[in-house]
């Protein structure tokens, strides 16, 4: 998996409060409410322990900083343990912790010790990342969206999009995974080098860990991109030549996905 890097949330902050707003404008709903929408859950008062972990390339710069603002910013309770790794653990039981968040280089979760609820950041983040999409009103009439990249952020988007009732279509540069993906689920192959079925969409979502995947040819004018991906799948010459709207944030969208998939 790619991991972030100090440098990937130096802005997140900022970009999470006007991702906030952005989610606001087009889909009527702020970030939160949508989380309350998607997974019909609202917060009671949990205490929300997160366990900075030190294992593989250990501890990333102002992550646990960086979850710790997210759960404050949606006016939860939370704390980053003064242990890391078991000892964090047993600090937040011992804290009363009702939601556990950690992370090592594999997987990062949130886990509800009161109801049992577990949840991943992959999925989470593909799941709320397309329902944005999904609830897009300036889109709502038009069912086409094109999903880049089908790893384990994007095929719960693929997931997501179907149960919406989208019509999507799908693009890998690891063809296998087109096959076994379009032999899984009813989505129709996209392939931007088949110049014979040129098409456009309104409707972008990218979770790629490669920059400029989004090109040229898929663009309409204001379209609206929603990635996960980083980096930024699309050139900022084409964010501006086409009007383009894009959510992107690296890590405080997907986190309140994942707290709203455990209360
Ligand atoms: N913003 C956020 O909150 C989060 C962001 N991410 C980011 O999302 C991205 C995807 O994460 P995962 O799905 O876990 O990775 P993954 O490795 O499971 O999947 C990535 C997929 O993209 C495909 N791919 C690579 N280059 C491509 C290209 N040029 N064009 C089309 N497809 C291409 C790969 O073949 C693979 O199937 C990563 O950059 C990761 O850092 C992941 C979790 C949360
Ligand atoms: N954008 C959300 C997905 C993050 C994931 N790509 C990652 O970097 N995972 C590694 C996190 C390691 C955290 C570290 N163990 C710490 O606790 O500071």
């Amino acid at each position: 998996m790619a991991l972030l890097t100090p440098e990937d949330l130096a802005n997140m902050t900022n970009a999470l409060v006007e991702n906030d707003r952005l989610i606001t404008e087009l889909t009527d709903y702020s970030l939160d409410g949508l989380c309350r929408e998607i997974y019909d859950t609202a917060p009671h008062n949990e205490k929300i322990a997160i366990i900075p972990i030190t294992a593989g390339n250990g501890i990333i710069g102002s992550f646990s900083e960086s979850l710790l603002f997210t759960v404050k910013h949606f006016g939860m309770d939370g704390f980053i343990t003064e242990n890391t790794d078991v000892a964090g653990y047993y600090e937040a039981v011992m804290k009363g912790a009702d939601i556990i968040l950690m992370a090592d280089d594999l997987a990062y979760i949130a886990h509800n010790l009161k109801n049992g609820k577990i949840a991943h950041n992959q999925i989470c983040t593909g799941r709320i990342y397309a329902e944005i999409l999904c609830h897009a009103k300036d889109y709502a009439d038009d069912k086409d969206v094109l999903v880049i990249g089908l790893g384990k952020v994007g095929t719960p988007a693929v997931e997501t999009f179907l149960k919406e009732k989208q019509n999507v279509y799908v693009f890998d540069v690891d063809s296998k995974r087109v096959d076994e993906v379009v032999s899984n689920y009813p989505v129709f192959k996209y392939d931007p080098n088949d110049s014979k079925t040129p098409k456009s969409f309104f409707k972008i979502f990218e979770a790629t860990p490669c920059a400029d995947t989004i090109c040229e040819d898929v663009l309409k004018q204001n379209s609206l991109v929603s990635t996960p991906g980083i980096p930024c799948g699309i050139s900022g010459e084409l964010i501006e030549k086409y009007g383009i709207r894009i959510v992107l944030e690296p890590l405080g969208i997907g986190t309140l996905s994942m707290l709203y998939a455990v209360f």
